[in-house]
């Protein structure tokens, strides 16, 4: 073994899911982070927000404290990680850390996602580093890869499915016929699904998720106010149904792509909505709560990261990465790669955002009704792919599957059909994602 450096303090914020499994894997690992640091790495404090509270770690009397701002004051504090979540107080806790020159490790998509430029700029001139492979797809190594093994490639386009518990109530819905709201009970029995789903079934996780990965993938800064978001509560049986009947499955879906616009500039469009993909697509062997995200990029072509996107351990394992590797750099005097922005890419309207659609219309089923309802598709520039009839009489169904076009010109298309006397109601649109043309 290599002579071993000054030991390296490190504080832990925050003794949750993810915090005791930091902890935990600090003392178990100790010898070999040790070595693979070329320091020994020291668990000097751990702040929770109360001293007598059940924790799944055992963490030495002595290390704890309920004052977290004066533990990341410390000056002998070399490395701080956040796991406590949130904005307030996580953010002022990030932001002395760094002014004190501390390095910091956090797993905070929602702060990221909400103001990750401030930290960015703070880490920049306290010229520290601020890592957080974490806060996106947990253990799945992919902030890394977009940030330092993709550096001399250009992304076009990453598709994730960055949510496990929408990806587990979707999975469940596609197996089992279920409708949404028996998915979901079902998830929160198994613990998959929290007593409030909000942020997960709303898409509000996998928004702050697709900030982030946006932000790397386009050197522009992203924020979750930029990301158009819709949640899976609206996914019905029969939108399953009718996604299986094309071959496809419905994921929610984080979509981060590059855009060429008119004048040749290129342009982000960043959203988060349920979406049917063909099944012989990676993403659609994605089940239960798995994670994976799809990047498309010009040198490399498709490449596919898949595995565990939450969990105490799993998301602790990509922690440690962090912290191993800002501790290194902590030894050897250096940083690592700080925020890449320079692209400064303007982010467009959803309105502007192009991908196919799937429509499905209940008609009266006489002559000339399949007339006028391509019709309102072409006066609106949607060019019909495929269009099949289902039942008949009352209960007659067309269901139009669309080429590329924008969703302001399909907003138009669904509200002129909806006025149209032969349609009955426009009953479900969904996006057709990861196909050809
Ligand atoms: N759990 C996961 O699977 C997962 C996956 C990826 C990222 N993350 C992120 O990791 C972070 C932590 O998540 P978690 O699941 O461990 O949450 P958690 O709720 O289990 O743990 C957070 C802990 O912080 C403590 N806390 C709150 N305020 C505090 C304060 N002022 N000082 C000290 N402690 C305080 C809480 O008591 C709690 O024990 C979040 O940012 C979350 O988004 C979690
Ligand atoms: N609630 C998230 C895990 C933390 O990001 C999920 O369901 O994937
Ligand atoms: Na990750």
């Amino acid at each position: 073994m290599t002579e071993s450096g000054k030991p390296l303090k490190v504080a832990v914020l925050g003794c949750g899911s993810v915090g005791s499994q930091v902890v935990r894997l600090l003392e178990e690992q100790a010898a070999d982070l040790t070595a693979r640091v070329g320091a020994p790495v020291e668990l000097v404090g751990v702040a929770v927000r109360r001293l007598d509270a059940a924790r799944e770690v055992e963490v030495p009397e002595g290390l704890l404290t309920t004052d977290a701002e004066g533990l990341v004051a410390r000056d002998d504090v070399d490395l701080v990680v956040e796991v406590i979540g949130g904005i307030e107080p996580a953010r002022s806790l990030i932001l002395s850390a760094l002014e004190n020159g501390a390095s910091v490790v956090t797993a905070n998509k929602a702060l990221l996602a909400e103001d990750g430029p401030t930290l960015f700029e703070a880490a920049a001139k306290a010229g520290r580093d601020l890592y957080y492979e974490a806060a996106v797809a947990g253990a799945i190594p992919i902030l890394r890869p977009l940030r330092e093994s993709l550096a001399g490639d250009k992304v076009t386009r990453v598709l994730g499915i960055v949510n496990g518990t929408t990806n587990f109530i979707l999975d469940k819905m596609d197996s089992s016929g279920a409708g949404f709201g028996d998915a979901l009970e079902e998830a929160q029995e198994l613990g998959y699904a929290e007593a409030d789903p909000t942020a997960d079934v709303e898409g509000f996780d996998a928004a702050a998720k697709a900030a982030i990965l946006a932000s790397l993938a386009f050197h522009t800064r992203v924020t979750a106010s930029d990301v158009h978001r819709e949640g899976i509560t609206e996914v019905s049986a029969a939108d399953v149904a009718s996604a299986t009947e094309m071959g496809c499955v419905v994921k929610l879906l984080a979509i981060c792509e590059l855009r060429e616009q008119p004048g040749g500039e290129e342009a982000v469009s960043v959203r988060v909505h349920p979406a049917m993909i063909p099944r012989t697509h990676p993403l659609a062997s994605v089940r239960e709560a798995y994670n994976a995200v799809f990047v498309e990029s010009e040198a490399a072509g498709q490449l596919m990261f898949y595995g565990p996107g939450a969990g105490g351990s799993p998301t602790a394992s990509a922690v440690l990465g962090d912290l191993v590797t800002v501790a290194r750099n902590r030894r050897e005097g250096v940083t690592g790669a700080g925020e890449s922005a320079y692209a400064d890419r303007a982010v467009l309207p959803m309105g502007e955002a192009r991908t196919r659609y799937h429509v499905a219309i209940d008609v009266d089923d006489r002559a000339g009704v399949l007339a006028t309802v391509a019709t309102a598709f072409a006066e609106h520039g949607v060019s019909i792919r495929t269009v099949r009839q289902e039942g008949r009489d009352d209960d007659a169904q067309l269901v139009v599957v669309s080429h590329e076009a924008t969703d302001a010109q399909l907003r138009a298309t669904v509200e002129h059909l909806q006025q149209m006397d032969s349609v009955r109601e426009v009953s479900s649109v969904m996006r057709v994602e990861g196909g050809a043309e």
